[in-house]
């Protein structure tokens, strides 16, 4: 037969077999409706030892429905279909893989999980050691509809004469085509050195490194997905966190877990990690290294720990016809007192209150003492201490503290400087006033692990009349998918994954190892994308997040299957001297496109880039993004207030982090370069978004090393 015939009727026979699961996806669905019935009649008192049997016969059968239920209700009919291989071993066994399990009514499987041991030769056969399978064979769908079928020959002198050969490589197919809004998971074509780190053990910290492209994210949620369903009973009630370092990232991310059936993983952009918060905004380089430092957290603990603007600087009460009154500097020796006995300043009022009482009867004493009169201590004490003018004193001197209040105090540069004296260095204090005091623009990204930190030194409201929020407004409950509802400030999660790590700043890596107490970890990241200016004193942070967990495993993934080979031979240029030998990942597939830099004066970038981007609108039929530095992003977006089209985004440099298009346009890639110190890196990750197109804009021609 000619390879068309034979492609076609191999189609049909994969056809046949889609079509049993999905008649049997129907048949379980009727029996789970079936069930409920039956349930209700359990409630009924109606014949219930025959029903108990069935119930526990159907039970599984009613998972599994249900599990299929959220998977194809987020499967996307024009790209994914539920069954998506096939393995047919020497011994003649034959097992289809897909996305969930799916058995017939003699229990025998139709279809097995990805994840589940028997699939694991799809991920893990190679010819060198084929695990008995003969023939590999991606099938592609859309929805119910085979589209087509790519083989791999794993034992070729096994394969019987009946056995027919379709297609040469479902992965560079997988990688050619055009990339949408939103990732995919990549369940058909996990290649073996990434399936060893999905599968890898829970417990412990597991670190993926790897350049650009390699799949560490795409791996990173696999490996979610895969934990959840061999160690349900351990990781699931808990749950699992995903970090990544934005909401424009997270949101690209949001459905690779739900097509996979996993609806309980929570994302969260590092701007949206404490409760109550949104944060978005990116600060300059030189202050996100000030608020990220370490420094910080000394100068918030004095910063809490100062006299509150508002408090009055002396207390007058009147005891037996006698003025006690307890002036400014006794007033702050209390303060110091109180602080230094170790609990939270909003779990010390009755502390305090036992302080001042106990400075206003030696007060008493002493007066007494002077005229040869004895005082009753307690009954002072007593008194006073029950008086509403003492209680209105106490609240105003000594309020419930909030973080956000906090911060805001620090936008006085003499009160920052009190707090940052031999800490922080003159410049730095002025820029970090200057920024604290001008609060129209909201929080920043950086902003959130402060307020996060001082949450804890702050302590919670003292009587828990209302939820304590860090702004003193309701937070907004989120979660990626809506189902869970943990509590405000949730710190139990079984595992957290961490996308992008090498930029956490160490206040951040606080942050988070605050919400993973008693997690195990997957972490992902790559050193030379890294804009965080100090990696040691990063490293240190991330080390004490998390914890003592004993077992450390480490991967490196070397393969780059995002961009075309041609676009990252240029993006290897700019890190070169910047990245240790090695470090650099190998790009798969070649396009015959090379990237174009175009020189352009600056007065004609605009009509320069409209034109780039109508170029690439009309010759890919993905996406297409224009990154530029993070001080231009309005005003490129302006350039393109009237492109209708939905595939075009415009994106700063730092938010460009994890995401990728189908072409890119870098505007003015030296303007990437002088933004920060670590700008080289930054260029590199901007570089490096592009699976099929890109072009360069450049009015300053410096930003590429001469060869
Ligand atoms: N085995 C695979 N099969 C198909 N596509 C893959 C495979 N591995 C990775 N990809 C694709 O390659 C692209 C890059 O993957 P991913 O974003 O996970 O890489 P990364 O290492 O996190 O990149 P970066 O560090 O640049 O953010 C994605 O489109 C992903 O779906």
């Amino acid at each position: 037969m000619s390879e068309p015939r034979v492609r076609r009727a191999e189609i049909a026979v994969e056809q046949a077999h889609v079509d049993r699961v999905y008649t049997q996806l129907a048949a379980l669905k009727a029996q789970a409706e079936a069930m409920r019935t039956k349930g209700y009649e359990i409630g009924q008192g109606a014949q219930r030892e025959a029903i108990f049997e069935q119930a526990s016969m159907l039970f599984e059968r009613d998972m599994m429905v249900h599990h299929a239920n959220q998977t194809l209700q987020t499967l996307d009919a024009e790209y994914e279909g539920l069954v998506f291989g096939r393995l047919d071993h020497r011994d003649g066994e034959l097992i289809y893989v897909g996305r969930l399990g799916i058995r017939d009514a003699e229990f025998d499987n139709l279809v097995t999980d990805w994840r589940a041991p028997a699939a694991a030769a799809f991920y893990q056969a190679t010819a060198e050691e084929p695990m008995d399978v003969v023939r590999r064979r991606v099938i592609r769908c859309s929805g119910p509809n085979v589209l087509d079928v790519d083989d791999d020959v794993l034992i070729a002198d096994a394969v019987p004469e009946d056995m027919q050969i379709v297609g040469e490589g479902a992965l560079m197919a997988a990688l050619g085509r055009s990339r949408g809004e939103k990732m995919r998971d990549i369940v058909a074509t996990i290649q073996k050195e990434q399936d060893e780190v999905i599968r890898a053990p829970w417990r412990g910290v597991t670190e993926i490194t790897g350049g650009p492209g390699t799949g560490k994210t795409a791996v990173a949620l696999h490996r979610a997905a895969y934990l959840l369903y061999r160690h349900r009973r351990q990781l699931g009630g808990a749950g699992v966190l995903v970090i990544g370092p934005s909401g424009v990232f997270t949101s690209y991310i949001s459905r690779v877990l739900p097509s996979m059936g996993e609806t309980n993983v929570e994302l969260r952009a590092l701007g949206e990690v404490l409760d109550g918060l949104e944060a978005t905004r990116q600060d300059s380089s030189p202050l996100a290294a000030v608020k990220g430092s370490l420094r910080m957290r000394r100068v918030l603990l004095r910063a809490l720990r100062d006299t509150p603007p508002e408090a009055p600087d002396e207390l007058r009460i009147v005891y037996r016809g006698e003025v006690l009154k307890l002036t400014e500097r006794e007033l702050e020796k209390v303060r110091r007192k109180a602080h230094t006995q170790g609990a939270p300043p909003n779990r010390s009022r009755v502390r305090v209150a036992e302080l001042l009482l106990d400075a206003l009867a030696a007060k008493a004493e002493g007066y007494a003492k002077e005229d040869g009169r004895q005082i009753d201590r307690a009954e002072l004490i007593t008194d006073l201490g029950e008086r509403i003018e003492f209680h209105r004193f106490l609240v105003v001197w000594w309020p419930v503290l909030y973080p956000a209040q906090i911060l805001k105090w620090l936008g006085n540069e003499k009160r920052l400087a009190a707090a940052a004296k031999g800490v922080l260095n003159r410049g730095e204090i002025t820029m970090l006033a200057a920024d604290l005091a001008d609060r129209s623009h909201g929080w920043s990204v950086a902003d959130v692990a402060l307020l996060d930190e001082l949450r804890v030194l702050i302590g919670p409201e003292p009587k828990r009349r209302r939820r304590q929020t860090v702004l003193e407004a309701e937070p907004e409950r989120r979660g990626s998918t809506g189902t869970t509802h943990r509590p405000e400030h949730y710190d139990e999660y079984s595992h957290v994954v961490v996308d992008e790590s090498q930029d956490l700043s160490p206040m951040q890596w606080r942050m988070v190892g605050r919400r993973g107490k008693y997690a195990s970890w997957t972490v992902v990241g790559d050193p030379v994308q890294s804009s965080w200016p100090d990696p040691d004193e990063a490293a240190a942070a991330r080390d004490q997040a998390f914890g003592a967990k004993t077992a450390r495993r480490r991967y490196t993934l070397r393969t780059n299957y995002r961009n075309s080979a041609e676009i990252f031979d240029l993006a290897a240029k700019v890190v070169i001297g910047h990245a240790e030998a090695g470090e650099l990942p190998r790009a798969v597939r070649t396009t015959g496109i090379t990237p174009e830099v175009r020189p352009v004066e600056r007065t004609g970038m605009e009509a320069a880039t409209q034109g780039a981007v109508k170029e690439l609108l009309g010759s890919v039929e993905g996406t297409v993004g224009v990154i530029t530095a993070m001080d231009r992003v309005e005003e490129v977006a302006s350039w393109f207030a009237a492109t209708a089209d939905e595939r075009l985004k415009v994106v700063g440099s730092l938010d460009s982090k994890g995401l990728e298009y189908d072409a890119v346009v870098l505007v003015e890639p030296m303007e990437l370069v002088t933004e920060s110190t670590t700008g080289r890196r930054v260029l590199y990750v901007a570089l490096t978004r592009a699976t099929q197109q890109l072009i360069v804009l450049a009015s300053d021609p410096d930003w590429l090393p001469s060869a």
